[in-house]
């Protein structure tokens, strides 16, 4: 696999507030890689460092192996950003935005056409082609701002909280979007404070925390942090036999919800507890397997983190 954007100890300090403090990551060419973290973790700062807008305290970036302090020009021609300060014309139309963009990007007439077309059909926006932006919802001013960045058919495409402020779903449409474009060899680079989004869409997650990276790698590998897929036996209406139940399995009882969370180690295990229960006369109202997620990943990291 090949790296495509390398960042070592990255820092950036406004004034005397520290916003990085020394990230590292690398991101492999044709992956989506995530940056998660709350509001003011430093997401945004990070990606206008990566795209050049903002220069970096301390610390390199490699774009395609161009450095971003020095080989400016060639890393701009690798990327396109997109996302919260949206670069469209309110005024003109969605096929207008698209055609006056490919201009400003120099590409040639001839290319600018065809291009259009084709991101017009690309991001189902045939039909308001030819409306003015200002008509448009905020689904679709999205696709219609990622469709711009792809005008130069970059290699690595920024998208800085993509979906934040949409309809659920909007959401899922961006959702969709966004993996098609990885399917197609895209490498994205993709900010979020939505633990779900990164869970879906990214091969790799860096939680981004106080200014450091506090953990990173495939989603699963995360998850795996908190620990096993538990077993949930819902009791509802049952007071009298959730108090039973308590006592026969080793889990954690929540008396407000009549549940039980067991771990659940194996298929076996899972038939041993439900037969127990059995025997007991006891039978539940569900019974759900809870696979931890990104939220309680976050929680846990952060968590550990406070009490070093
Ligand atoms: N130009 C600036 N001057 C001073 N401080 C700044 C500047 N830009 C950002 N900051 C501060 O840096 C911190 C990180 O901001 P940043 O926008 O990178 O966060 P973020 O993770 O993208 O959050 P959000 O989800 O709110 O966009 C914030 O505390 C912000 O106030």
């Amino acid at each position: 696999m090949e790296t495509v954007i390398s960042v070592k100890d990255l820092e950036k300090v406004y004034g005397n507030h520290s916003v990085l403090k020394g990230i590292s990551f690398e991101v492999e060419r044709g992956s989506v890689f995530s940056l998660l973290g709350e509001n003011g973790a430093g997401k945004t700062t990070t990606v206008h460092i990566l795209s050049t807008l903002i220069s970096a305290t301390s610390g390199s970036v490699l774009i395609g192996g161009y450095d971003t302090r020095k080989d400016t020009d060639n890393v701009k021609k690798r990327i396109s950003l997109t996302g919260q300060y949206a670069a469209v014309d309110e005024l003109l139309t969605g096929k207008e935005n698209l055609m006056m963009m490919g201009r400003l990007n120099h590409l040639d007439r001839q290319t600018v056409k065809k291009r259009t077309v084709e991101l017009l059909h690309q991001f189902d926006l045939v039909n308001a082609a030819n409306k003015s932006v200002k008509t448009y919802s905020g689904g679709m001013r999205r696709r219609l701002d990622i469709a711009i960045s792809l005008l130069a058919s970059p290699e690595v495409i920024f998208l800085d909280e993509p979906t934040t402020g949409l309809d659920p779903r909007s959401r899922n449409n961006m959702w969709k979007l966004i993996q098609e474009l990885s399917n197609k060899g895209v490498t994205i680079f993709l900010t979020t404070q939505y633990l779900e989004e990164a869970d879906q869409l990214a091969d790799k997650i860096a939680i981004l925390h106080e200014g450091k990276i506090v953990e990173q790698g495939p989603a699963e590998a995360l998850k795996k942090l908190v620990g096993e897929e538990k077993l949930e036996i819902n009791l509802a209406n049952q007071k009298e036999n959730w108090s039973i139940a308590k006592q026969l399995l080793a889990g954690k009882a929540d008396e407000k919800n009549l549940t039980i969370l067991v771990p659940l180690s194996s298929v076996n295990n899972l038939r041993e507890q439900l037969q127990l229960l059995h025997e007991n006369g006891i039978e539940p109202a569900s019974i759900s397997i809870r696979k931890p997620t990104l939220d309680d990943v976050f929680m846990q990291i952060t968590k550990n983190k406070k009490y070093e």
